[in-house]
């Protein structure tokens, strides 16, 4: 049904442009303020297009919203045809985000359906999946994701889908969960530890181990924050220990066996995953792996005996060290924390091996007053980094060092992630490469022009995607 549902707003469009198709040639222009483009046939012409088959010089034809021809140089002449030429700047698919946290309804002075969507689009982003919590109420039930598809609907510039939650409070209730996954949400998301936001509790092995189960029969993704508290008294300490205007402070309060504890107790779960296992068809997926030691042993060790797991980590973590962090700058608050220059290293080098699959912003923004600039106590400031719109070029800049090519950005940022929501990335963008250090200069999303060199679409022309 998915495939049907997608083309419902397509087959709008060109029924309205059938008459004038007929009568006039495929060229002329269309008026429509889901694109900065005035037309809906057009070439994509750059020296650098990432395909499947490598980069190729030529163009990208796209027609009612769909790619319909990849064509090289030497098969294709220009001339006559409605061409958007970049020149050396890259081609390449759009990138999805697994990972954001747009808090709309309920917090959106933190970021709307509007301003992320649109932040989005400046990032090269064309699709996000949104993430169950900050915004409130938490999306943990069927009635509480029709208020997301309310508050996201005709107000989104990119496609949105969603994360449910999976809570103490529907883990063990296996209709509650079905209803939410037969409404459209692309998988769950759990916490093994406080989320930071009171209507979306933390879940244990048992919870996760059910909710497991209900998912195996859908084919669909648990994505968990993989953190155990392990020592109370150290995370609970405040004022009367180490100073809070220090980076290392925090950093202290949530050591990597916080994560591996974390895994270790997944991966008691996840075996149930293989073939032939009780909970096959499901997967899980560890987000945001901040530890490139013990936790990420623990998960290729999981890979290796066969369960059905991916890990992603952050641009943050990929780009910055504890060491540079400044005192009070409470910006680069975030859980897991950011770890040493060491650790970064092996985080770079743990996804150029490919033991560390995809990439996602975890986009995760509030307002000025809650991340206490002023006062810059790191133990009290909100955790959750602002990304969406810089995750490309962030990527790209740092990896640089590491060797990094356009075909791994793709794959990282493009197919990995397609994968894990189920998603097929019809979209594209470009940004220039290689002589620059790389910004994002155009989005299409299905083939609408929606963000060009800091100008974005009139309407909102996003897609819904919701599970079928
Ligand atoms: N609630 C929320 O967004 N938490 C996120 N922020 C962060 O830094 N890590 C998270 O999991
Ligand atoms: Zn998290
Ligand atoms: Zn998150």
């Amino acid at each position: 049904m998915d495939w049907q549902w997608k083309l419902l707003p397509l087959l709008t469009l060109l029924a309205s442009f059938l008459f004038l198709y007929y009568i006039q040639d495929s060229f002329k222009p269309f008026q429509s303020d889901c694109s900065l483009l005035p037309y809906s046939h057009y070439w994509i012409a750059s020296k650098h297009i990432v395909t499947p088959q490598g980069i190729i010089s030529g163009a990208v034809e796209v027609k009612g919203g769909n790619i319909i021809s990849i064509v090289k140089d030497k098969d294709w002449n220009g001339k006559s045809k409605q061409v958007v030429d970049y020149g050396y700047a890259v081609v390449m698919p759009g990138l999805i985000d697994v990972h954001a946290h747009l808090d709309d309804p309920g917090r959106a002075e933190w970021e709307g359906f509007p301003s992320g969507t649109k932040a989005a689009a400046a990032g090269g982003i064309t699709t996000l999946i949104d993430m169950p919590l900050n915004s409130f109420p938490s999306t943990v039930s069927t009635e509480t994701l029709k208020l997301k598809i309310e508050a996201a609907e005709k107000r989104i510039f990119v496609d949105v889908g969603f994360w449910g939650g999976l809570v103490p409070g529907n883990a063990f209730n296996a209709t509650a969960l079905e209803g939410l996954l037969n409404a459209g949400v692309l998988g769950l998301k759990s916490f093994m530890c406080p989320s930071g936001i009171n209507d979306f509790p933390m879940t244990d092995a048992n919870h996760i181990k059910a909710g497991l189960s209900v998912l195996a029969k859908y084919r669909r993704p648990l994505l968990v924050h993989s953190e155990i508290q392990q020592d109370v008294e150290s995370y609970l300490q405040d004022e009367d220990g180490d100073d809070p205007r220090l980076y290392s402070t925090y950093l202290k309060t949530r050591p990597p066996s916080w994560e591996e504890a974390a895994i270790r107790e997944l991966l008691t779960v996840t075996k149930d995953t293989r073939i032939g296992g009780p909970a096959e068809g499901a997967h899980l997926h560890v987000v945001h792996l901040s530890d490139a030691s013990s936790s990420l042993d623990l998960i290729k060790e999981a890979k290796r005996r066969g369960d059905s797991i991916t890990v992603e980590t952050c641009p943050h973590y990929l780009a910055f060290s504890a060491e540079e962090i400044p005192d009070g700058d409470t910006r680069f608050k975030c859980a897991p924390p950011i770890r040493d220059a060491a650790n970064k290293e092996n985080l770079w080098n743990a996804l150029m091996e490919g033991h560390i699959d995809m990439l996602s912003s975890d986009h995760s923004p509030t307002v000025p007053e809650l991340k206490l600039l002023n006062d810059g106590n790191f133990l009290r400031a909100w955790g959750g980094i602002s990304s969406i719109q810089f995750v490309l070029p962030v990527t790209w800049s740092y990896g640089r060092k590491f060797g990094v090519t356009l075909e791994q950005l793709a794959l990282w940022w493009s197919e990995r992630p397609a994968k894990l929501a189920q998603q097929h990335s019809k979209s594209i963008s470009a940004y220039i490469g290689k002589r620059l250090s790389g910004k994002v200069l155009a989005t299409f999303v299905r083939g609408n022009l929606v963000y060009n060199e800091g100008n974005h679409a009139a309407a909102a022309c996003g897609a819904l995607i919701l599970a079928t």
